[in-house]
């Protein structure tokens, strides 16, 4: 079928190639002309057949002025389907908007990375049952081969939920893995760290992607001597403490692992100075000075 795509980085570039693999037509339009197809949203438009469907892959700042500029293209039944990372609050609004104008809006959690093109990528999906199925022979093609990777999770906004907790488990399974490579390079008995992350990969209860990718990593840089610990993040692990907060769900490991990332960022702790000042204070310890 036809789709159009907005946004041809590393995500919605790779995206368009697996489709075009599997003999659909993709109009792509990205602010580089070097990627693009078509030279403004209105020739990407023009460029498709009515009921049109346009999926949008831009980052989540961004997201709701392109689907704005893209609304004002588009009209009746056409579809916008939101495949970026966007916090699933941003989504009815956005699908009331977008039905005040007859065009209908799905939203898509993506996971998988720069490894979608070859692997697949798994989708989360939110939105009506009759534009998800007007949808399924992109879903199909995009998904991975096997049984499973896709799941319509519910109305729209439950694609973007379902990936927000997704990542949140993405951060607290690489946070585990970290502190285990941490704990096994300080021990004073292990003398084969890489080693014995590559013997778990197969086997063991713990063996998973994000291991296999660790694996990777430490063939690549076996201390990760290259690697400064400062680690940004990009929202979705923010927006699962917030829903446990808001529904008093005891998310602790998640929540440790997002400290752990803004800890990442600090040269110095303030909190860890209040606390060597005031066993100073109550106790006359030692500090250590700058
Ligand atoms: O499932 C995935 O493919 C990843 O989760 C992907 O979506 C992206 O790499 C993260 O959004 C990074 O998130 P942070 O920047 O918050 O770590």
């Amino acid at each position: 079928m036809q789709l159009g795509l907005v946004g041809l980085g590393r995500m919605g570039g790779n995206m368009r190639e697996r489709l075009r693999a599997a003999g659909h037509e993709v109009v792509g339009f990205d602010h580089n002309a070097e990627l693009s197809d078509v030279a403004s949203l209105a020739a990407l438009a023009e460029k498709l057949e009515s009921p049109r469907a346009v999926w949008v892959m831009v980052p989540a700042g961004v997201t709701d002025a392109t689907i704005d500029q893209l609304a004002d293209v588009l009209g009746e039944g056409d579809i916008i389907i939101d495949g970026g990372n966007s916090r699933f609050s941003d989504d009815a609004p956005r699908a009331e908007r977008l039905n005040d104008r007859g065009i209908g809006y799905i939203d898509v959690g993506v996971s998988g990375g720069v490894w979608g093109r070859q692997n697949g990528y798994a989708l989360m999906v939110g939105g009506a049952q009759e534009h998800v199925e007007r949808l399924m022979p992109i879903f199909e093609a995009l998904k991975p081969a096997g049984e499973f990777g896709f799941v319509h999770a519910g109305p729209v906004g439950a694609g973007h939920y379902a990936k927000m907790v997704h990542n949140g488990i993405e951060y607290g399974l690489m946070h585990a893995y970290a502190e285990g490579y941490e704990l096994l390079a300080a021990s004073e008995l292990v003398t084969n760290v890489p080693g014995v992350f590559k013997s778990w990969r197969e086997g063991t209860v713990v063996r998973s992607w994000l291991l296999d990718l660790l694996d990777r990593a430490l063939d690549e840089d076996p201390e990760l001597a290259e690697l400064s610990g400062y680690t940004e993040d990009t929202g979705e692990g923010r927006w699962t403490v917030d829903e446990a907060v808001r529904l008093a769900v005891p998310l602790n490991v998640i929540t440790a692992s997002l400290f752990a990332r803004f800890a990442s960022r600090q040269d110095d702790s303030p909190a860890m100075k209040a606390v060597a000042a005031l066993r100073q204070q109550f106790g006359g310890h030692a500090v250590r000075k700058r």
